[in-house]
């Protein structure tokens, strides 16, 4: 129990034994771990979209509660490297997870086990000692009978790749229909070690806003696009500023960004027939980014085509990869 009770929690203040760490969720593309992400946090924080593979960027959504402190590590997709990105994301993976006190294994009770999930748990394995827990997700997609299936299924899994005993736990939960998402956290935090907070009270994230803010004009324009622009589509924040000469009570604040596409085509599908789809963009992104910076804001996008920069070093580190 915390002693003070209206307090906000700090190292100082924190009983003694009180929880904190990382936690990682990894699962094929779409598996839902950014909409559990967002259910655990409680705002909208990381990524989601109907797309796979939008999650570029390592967002930390943090869960502050009376005996523990989870900071979520929200990491991309770990799939098969096949071109240099998907090398990048990989290392970016391997780079996260060594670093957490425990991995949420995510699969879709509405999937059959696949080849994507057997790669990860035999990655997974190579972790160590890291503890890793199975996260059976959107169990609000199937009947009683199919979960069961699904979750002897993960059982074995994990007893086959990951030997002494597999998964730690195995955990049903829809995030969508809030079912269980208590649990999760619950369950995670039981492999955070004994620590002070290790971020104040009332802190999300810990991402610069910049980040955020592409990224939530990322998942405006990649909404409703039916082709694989999800992996040709990248965003950057070239300014962000407070409007000066603005009354105290009402900030506004500019932003510049530009969506960089691969080819002339995919510039044509982001901009929309007479600018028509792009106008739309920007003003699904300006609210979310409102919400989120608390401001008014006036967004200003544009569409560049950078050539194949997938694969070319130069151009993924201006992009910020
Ligand atoms: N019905 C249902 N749908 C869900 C649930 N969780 C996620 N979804 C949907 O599944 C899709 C993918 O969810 P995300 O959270 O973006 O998946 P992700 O694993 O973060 O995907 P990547 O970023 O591509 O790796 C979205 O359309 C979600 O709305 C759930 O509990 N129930």
């Amino acid at each position: 129990m915390n002693p003070l009770e209206n307090e906000p929690l700090t190292p100082e203040n924190a009983p003694a034994d009180f929880r904190a760490g990382f936690a990682s969720f990894v699962g094929r593309p779409n598996a839902g771990k950014s909409t559990l992400t967002n259910a655990l946090v409680g705002t909208k924080i990381a990524i989601t979209s109907s797309k796979p593979q939008t999650t570029r960027h390592t967002i930390r959504g943090i869960v502050h509660r009376p005996d523990h402190q989870l900071v979520l590590v929200d990491t991309p997709g770990l799939h098969r490297p096949r071109t240099l990105l998907g090398q990048r994301l990989n290392d970016l993976v391997e780079a996260t997870l060594s670093e957490v006190d425990v991995v949420g294994f995510c699969t879709p009770a509405d999937e059959p086990i696949g080849p994507g999930d057997r790669f990860i748990v035999q990655q997974l394995a190579l972790l160590g000692r890291t503890p890793i827990i199975a996260l059976v997700t959107k169990t609000d997609k199937v009947g009683k009978e199919k979960l069961g299936e699904h979750l002897l299924s993960v059982a074995k899994l994990g007893e086959e790749l990951l030997g002494e005993g597999g998964f730690k736990e195995i955990v049903p939960v829809s995030a969508v229909a809030g079912h269980q998402v208590e649990s999760v956290d619950e369950v995670l935090s039981r492999y955070l070690p004994l620590s002070p907070p290790l971020y104040p009270a009332g802190e999300l994230t810990d991402e610069p806003e910049t980040v955020l803010v592409a990224e939530l004009i990322r998942e405006a324009a990649l909404e409703g696009v039916r082709d694989e622009l999800p992996h040709s589509l990248a965003v950057v924040v070239e300014e962000m500023s407070a409007r000066e000469d603005r009354p105290e009570d009402n900030p506004l604040t500019d932003i510049h960004a530009f969506l960089y596409v691969e080819r002339p085509s995919q510039k044509a599908i982001v901009i929309g027939k007479g600018g028509a789809r792009l106008r739309d963009v920007g003003s699904r992104a300006r609210a979310s980014i409102e919400k989120i910076l608390g401001t008014k804001v006036y967004l200003d996008l544009r569409v560049k085509v950078a050539k194949e920069w997938q694969r070319d070093p130069k151009q993924l580190g201006r992009l910020g990869f």
